[in-house]
């Protein structure tokens, strides 16, 4: 009997890396895709479903894509980084202007959509959030029971003893929405968090890319096409030649996780200040004298090191699959 595919949601706000990681989710046989949440960040909230939707008939997938929170829980108006992303999101080609009509978002908003399909699949399902995690925090303080039945929680976000890359203490996922952050890594909820200081070991260059739209994958020249903007981007705002793969290392993380180590500690995120969005993790290396806040919470498990060879060969062969 062939093995059970995993059960996945993707909470996503698509962005470049986030189509590239839900292109290689489309080609893997091993995940079943319940649906598409969307969320603000690399776009809004209503582009990033027009643009899921454009994903998924790209991919000739019919899925729910049910619309998620145009603003983070405290309220206010989001930081869209369409300087990372061009204004459609997709490095400015324009594309998604060719959303057939029929292509229509679900009737139910993103967290009741998570809460139902969690629901109806207890203990199956496998959120992959590529994006800030208002909408997996507002399912949580909707629903008491929904984090329990949650599978696994894969997100990508934070910078761990690592550099930012909205300001040094923070990265853009966990900016987004620092109270959902904290609310979701304290949550008690199984959850891996692949973080930057990951990530941006992972690097596409041109080549790579080149590779990609040279070969059989149907989505060779979409590919290359929306990465110009991305890799513009990434020489004038990192001097790389290159791009780095943030939510591609996620999806392979979801994948095969056995290609990364984790440490386990608790999480908490700083919500106010200098350092709003900083990700702090207790490594568990000293027995605290009383009280502080990461005392007595649930531990989650945080991305240490990746094997950058094998991951960078994951990525590379999903995208090229014909
Ligand atoms: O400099 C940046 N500012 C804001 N967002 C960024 C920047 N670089 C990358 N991303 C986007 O944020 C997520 C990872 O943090 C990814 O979706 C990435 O494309």
């Amino acid at each position: 009997m062939a093995p059970a595919r995993k059960k996945v949601i993707i909470d996503t706000d698509p962005g470049i890396d986030d189509a590239m990681a839900i292109l290689m989710a489309f080609n893997s046989p091993e995940l079943e895709i319940i649906g598409m949440t969307t969320i603000f960040g690399n776009v809004s909230t209503p582009l990033a479903t027009t643009n899921a939707l454009y994903l998924c008939e790209l991919g000739g997938l019919h899925i729910p894509v049910a619309e998620g929170s145009s603003e983070p829980l405290k309220g206010g108006v989001p930081r869209i980084a369409d300087f990372v992303h061009g204004a459609d999101g997709f490095g400015n080609i324009n594309v998604v202007s060719t959303v057939k009509k029929s292509s229509q978002k679900s009737e139910q908003a993103a967290c009741d959509f998570l809460i139902q399909k969690v629901a109806d699949n207890p203990g199956e399902i496998t959120i992959v959030a590529l994006g800030p995690l208002t909408n997996v925090a507002l399912a949580i303080q909707k629903d008491p029971s929904f984090g329990s039945n949650i599978d696994e929680l894969i997100v990508l976000g934070g910078a761990f003893f690592a550099s930012g890359n909205v300001t040094p203490a923070a990265e853009a996922n966990i900016f987004g929405d620092p109270e959902a952050a904290d609310l979701v890594f304290t949550a008690g909820i199984n959850t891996q968090v692949i973080g930057i200081n990951l990530t941006t070991q992972v690097i596409l260059n041109e080549e790579d890319l080149l590779e990609i739209k040279n070969s059989n994958s149907k989505h060779g020249d979409y590919l290359y096409d929306m990465t110009r903007f991305y890799r513009s981007w990434h020489l004038s705002s990192d001097g790389l030649d290159g791009i780095f793969l943030h939510d591609p290392t996620c999806m392979a993380a979801v994948l095969n996780s056995s290609l990364f180590t984790y440490r386990t500690g608790v999480v908490r995120v700083e919500t106010q200040g200098l350092c709003t969005g900083l990700t702090v993790l207790d490594m568990g290396l000293k027995e605290w004298v009383g009280d502080n806040p990461w005392v007595r919470k649930p531990a989650i498990k945080v991305g240490w090191t990746v094997n950058t060879t094998e991951v960078k060969k994951l990525v590379k062969d999903l995208l090229m699959r014909p």
